[in-house]
């Protein structure tokens, strides 16, 4: 069978991290082997990027490239290799989000973002994409209730957040063969069963 490269989207504490696991006990059951990755990270260069990106101010430009420069990383090193060994990867985020964040939630130049993203993956998008849409009202009470110290993502305000979940949807629009949008408001064994669903459709038909 093809290998897949399945991507998990949404705003912070729309519960896409909650879903994730199941969605790769579900794909290893078929006897497939799923290497589980995220975004920024996924390398050992990539989370000391994530490091610098979760928690130090830097200009919208920076973040857009550093972004994309641990992309690039996470594709030569363990992306490729796995889809050319036949694995299945399964992505905690990947570009989508840096067209919500960084062009939606920012504001980057939407012609600088389609220049990185020609450079680092010309050819290449996810298989499929599983966006989680939630009111970012139901998400900041999600995230508070997790008592974790949030990340200068998650400090941002609720009209960020808006503009990134107007992004995402945006992205979904675009692409309608490749993204399912999922609404995340739901009790989470009725979200479980809509992504095995979907991953079961889209992916093993
Ligand atoms: N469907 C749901 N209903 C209620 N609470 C949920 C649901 N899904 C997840 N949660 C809770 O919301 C919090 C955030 O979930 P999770 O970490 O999965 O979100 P996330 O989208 O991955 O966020 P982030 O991108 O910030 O990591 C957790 O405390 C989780 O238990
Ligand atoms: C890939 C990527 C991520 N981000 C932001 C989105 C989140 O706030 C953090 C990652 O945290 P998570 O809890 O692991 O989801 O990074 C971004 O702004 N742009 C990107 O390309």
């Amino acid at each position: 069978m093809k290998s897949r490269f399945i991507t998990f989207e949404g705003i912070d504490g729309a519960g896409k991290s909650s879903q994730i696991a199941a969605a790769v006990a579900l794909i290893e059951s078929r006897g497939i082997q799923v290497v589980q990755t995220r975004e920024p990270g996924g390398t050992p260069l990539g989370e000391k990027l994530r490091e610098i990106l979760l928690h130090e101010p830097m200009h919208l430009e920076t973040e857009a490239m550093l972004m994309f420069a641990a992309r690039r990383e996470h594709l030569a090193a363990l992306i490729e290799p796995a889809l050319a060994a036949g694995k299945w990867v399964v992505s905690d985020r990947f570009t989508d989000a840096t067209y919500a964040y960084q062009v939606g939630g920012r504001g980057l130049d939407e012609a600088r973002f389609v220049a990185l993203e020609r450079w680092v993956h010309p050819d290449f998008q996810p298989d499929l994409t599983l966006i989680f849409d939630l009111d970012p009202a139901v998400a900041a009470r999600r995230l508070a209730g997790t008592g974790q110290a949030p990340d200068r993502f998650e400090r941002e305000k609720a009209d960020f957040f808006q503009r990134v979940r107007a992004a995402y949807l945006r992205r979904a629009a675009a692409a309608p063969q490749r993204v399912r949008l999922i609404d995340a408001s739901r009790k989470p064994d009725e979200i479980r069963a809509e992504v095995e669903a979907i991953i079961l459709g889209a992916c093993f038909q």
